[in-house]
């Protein structure tokens, strides 16, 4: 039975082109739904013991699903767009991830063509395994800061790989702990006893025969992190070199070189290039991030159908939650900013493509917007979607924190996604760095282009105010973006405006580095809600769709424009009769959004297996899977639990001989 019919039969749009239009495309709904069903469909890729099992048990038990994934990709000979969709599906964190997502891409991005050429067709047939060691136990941040070093050894061609300190341990690197046999290690380069700042190397880590370290290599697991399941699939790793050699040409040298007579030779590619897997991962970080939201507000969107609790008429049925406006106020914001990282998420990826195009074509110039866009994104999609789990987790009740829900592994596994790839805040700082120079570079005659056009209107937008006269009138996207523009631009300036009092402007960036960060949440907050509104002047078939996706649109600006209305107000674009009109037009758009809410999360086409919770099943049948569930936890193995007779009887035999006294 579906106990959730009733909400599916309300919905006013074509929920079929509406999956479509969340996969990116028909090919791409095709081959997500046939690969997703087909995880779902096979025992070997359950995963609803997981938050039970212990560690060693949990991490076998990857290494099974990782090497059984691998032969499903075999013996059906899916395509890299199948498996990597069947990786996405499977849904658990392994060494798998940094293999295919960061060592392969980093000897892509950085090593030479020859290097290709005799490094990827052995990572591609998984006959080595990789993972991506850059952080140390001392720095993670400050890259410049890291201490592991490769010491150029003329005599012998080869790099001395070293961990000089406690420090310098490689610390944190995915599937380095257990599985790895290779790394792209990140190291000071030393010539002659010149430092040349740091490179990638790929470094053999254990014996392709037994497993074992070579010799000078100390490698293991960094131990437990949060949550039961969750990121303890993978090995996190701790590494250390005791002067571990490798041949020259065993440095990535597509940006710089090292010669046999000890020459250091920079290409003409900026040496920030070095820093370019980041840049590649920052952006499929963004483009996962609806993802998880979705994911998260598919399960609290239809148990807050589900759920009812006061407000019985005459002895009919309670309220549904999800028709309580605070509830919507919590929720349908989620479901709005699940849709407009989706579409920031694909223009991000198409600006990556751009950007690695005229890389390739020597032309630099839009490497720092590129730089800017995929840490600002990443910074803020991920710090919105990890808090938008949790407020998932809260709006079903306490059914939320079981396990069962799905909500607290999700969080788990999600919330690091806050710190990994560039902590957010630091990221924030680099957007901020970058709106900076673009400010002092107004004046210069050079034409600010792409993200940061609108600084171009600086004159216009310092002045301009707002035209609201009611509250339809912030469904206007020209509105709305002048909105968001003029904030963006007058908090910029106004950083400006105060480091330009500091005679020494790094004194000054750290002084007011909280200020900066804001500015640039407002310019990334403006990508966002521009490329929501892009996605909207495009030809979007289906009875409804687009109608659906405006008032998402509409939801997510107006509510950060509520939420933030402190600096639309301080920047005196708005007035206050011209915020609290956006805020009435936000809870009309809610009431328009209410009908379609479980179908506009079913046009995300999760199968319950993805999900992974009981709250959040298709069929809504809530209360006898949550109470089945119940019994088939260990604990309910036996009545009596282990440890009765040892702990709990001698308590209440005392009990009852004191009583008796
Ligand atoms: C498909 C994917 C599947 C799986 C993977 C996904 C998830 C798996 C889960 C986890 C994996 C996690 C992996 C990791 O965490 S790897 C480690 C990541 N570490 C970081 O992100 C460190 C963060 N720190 C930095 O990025 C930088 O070093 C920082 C930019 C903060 C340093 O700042 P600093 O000012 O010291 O920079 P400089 O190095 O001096 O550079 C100055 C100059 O360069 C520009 N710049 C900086 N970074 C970049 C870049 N990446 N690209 C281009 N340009 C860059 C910077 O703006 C300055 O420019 P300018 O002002 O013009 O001189
Ligand atoms: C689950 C997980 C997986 C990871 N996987 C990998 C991997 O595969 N490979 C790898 O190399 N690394 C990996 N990392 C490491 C990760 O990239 C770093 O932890 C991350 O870059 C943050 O660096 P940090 O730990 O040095 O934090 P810190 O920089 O020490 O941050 C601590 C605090 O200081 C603040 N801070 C730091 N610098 C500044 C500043 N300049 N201004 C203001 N505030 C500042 C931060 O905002 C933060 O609040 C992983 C980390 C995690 C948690």
């Amino acid at each position: 039975m579906d106990y959730l019919a009733d909400e599916r039969k309300k919905a006013e749009f074509d929920v079929d082109e509406m999956k479509i239009v969340w996969a990116g495309s028909r090919h791409a709904f095709e081959v997500s739904d046939r690969i997703s069903k087909l995880v779902a469909n096979d025992p070997g890729f359950r995963k609803d013991t997981r938050t039970m099992l212990a560690r060693k048990e949990l991490f076998k038990n990857t290494l099974r699903k990782a090497a059984y994934a691998w032969k499903r990709i075999h013996d059906l000979h899916l395509s890299e767009e199948e498996a990597s969709r069947l990786r996405f599906y499977v849904d658990e964190p392994a060494y798998t991830d940094l293999h295919w997502g960061m060592f392969v891409p980093a000897i892509k991005g950085q090593g030479t063509d020859e290097q290709q050429k005799k490094w990827l067709p052995l990572a591609y047939k998984m006959q080595i395994i990789g993972c991506y060691a850059q952080t140390e136990l001392g720095h993670g941040s400050n890259v410049q800061g890291l201490e592991t070093t490769a010491t150029f050894d003329p005599q012998t061609d080869e790099f001395v790989i070293h961990s000089p300190t406690l420090t310098s341990s490689k610390w944190w690197p995915g599937g380095l702990g257990k599985v790895s046999t290779h790394g792209v290690v990140y190291a000071r380069l030393i010539i002659n006893g010149e430092e040349h700042g740091i490179h990638g190397f790929i470094v053999q880590l254990r014996s392709l025969e037994d497993h074992l370290p070579l010799p000078g290599v100390t490698v293991g697991d960094i131990g437990m992190k949060f949550g039961n399941g969750a990121y303890n699939t993978m090995d996190n790793g701790v590494l250390r070199f005791d002067h571990v050699r490798i041949p020259r040409n065993q440095m990535l040298m597509r940006v710089s070189q090292v010669t046999r007579d000890g020459k250091y030779k920079q290409s003409d590619v900026p040496r920030q290039l070095v820093y370019g897997t980041m840049v590649y991962v920052r952006q499929t970080i963004v483009a996962d991030a609806s993802c998880a939201l979705s994911r998260a507000v598919t399960i609290a969107t239809r148990y807050s159908a589900v759920r009812r609790q006061f407000g019985s008429q005459n002895g009919g049925p309670e309220t549904q939650v999800i028709d309580y406006k605070t509830q919507q106020n919590r929720l349908f914001p989620l479901l709005a900013s699940a849709y407009a990282f989706k579409f920031v998420g694909e223009w991000l990826t198409w600006l990556y493509n751009d950007v690695t195009q005229r890389l390739q074509a020597s032309d630099f110039s839009t490497l720092p917007e590129a730089h800017a866009c995929t840490a600002g994104l990443k910074s803020l999609t991920t710090t919105a979607t990890a808090d938008g789990i949790e407020e998932c987790r809260k709006l079903c009740g306490g059914h939320g924190y079981l396990c069962s829900s799905g909500l607290p592994e999700l969080f788990a596994v999600y919330v690091p996604a806050c710190t990994y790839e560039g902590d957010n805040t630091v990221l924030l700082l680099q957007v901020a760095r970058f709106l900076m120079k673009t400010v002092s570079q107004l004046g210069s005659g050079k034409k600010p282009l792409g993200t940061i056009s609108y600084m171009g209107k600086i004159e216009h937008l310092m002045q301009s105010r707002c035209t609201v006269q009611k509250a339809e009138d912030w469904l206007k996207p020209s509105q709305v973006l002048e909105a968001f523009e003029a904030r963006a631009v007058k908090m910029a300036v106004s950083c400006a405006k105060n480091l330009s009092k500091f005679t020494n402007p790094e004194e000054g960036f750290a002084e007011l580095s909280a200020d900066l960060v804001e500015a640039a949440v407002a310019h990334c907050q403006l990508i966002v809600v521009s490329k929501f509104i892009d996605k909207l002047q495009q030809d979007i078939p289906g009875k409804g769709v687009k109608q659906q996706l405006e008032a998402l649109c509409g939801i997510y600006y107006l509510y950060l424009l509520h939420k933030h209305q402190g600096d639309f107000l301080a920047t005196s674009y708005l007035t206050p009769k011209q915020a609290a009109l956006a805020n009435d037009q936000l809870r009309a758009l809610y009431t328009k959004v209410r009908p379609n809410a479980v179908a506009l999360v079913d046009s995300f086409n999760y199968t319950d297996h993805f999900l992974g919770s009981i709250l959040g099943c298709y069929d809504g049948n809530v209360y006898p899977k949550l109470y089945d569930a119940a019994w088939k936890d260990p604990l309910n193995d036996s009545v009596v639990p282990e440890g009765y007779h040892e702990y709990v009887r001698p308590l209440l035999k005392q009990q009852l001989h004191t009583a008796k006294l």
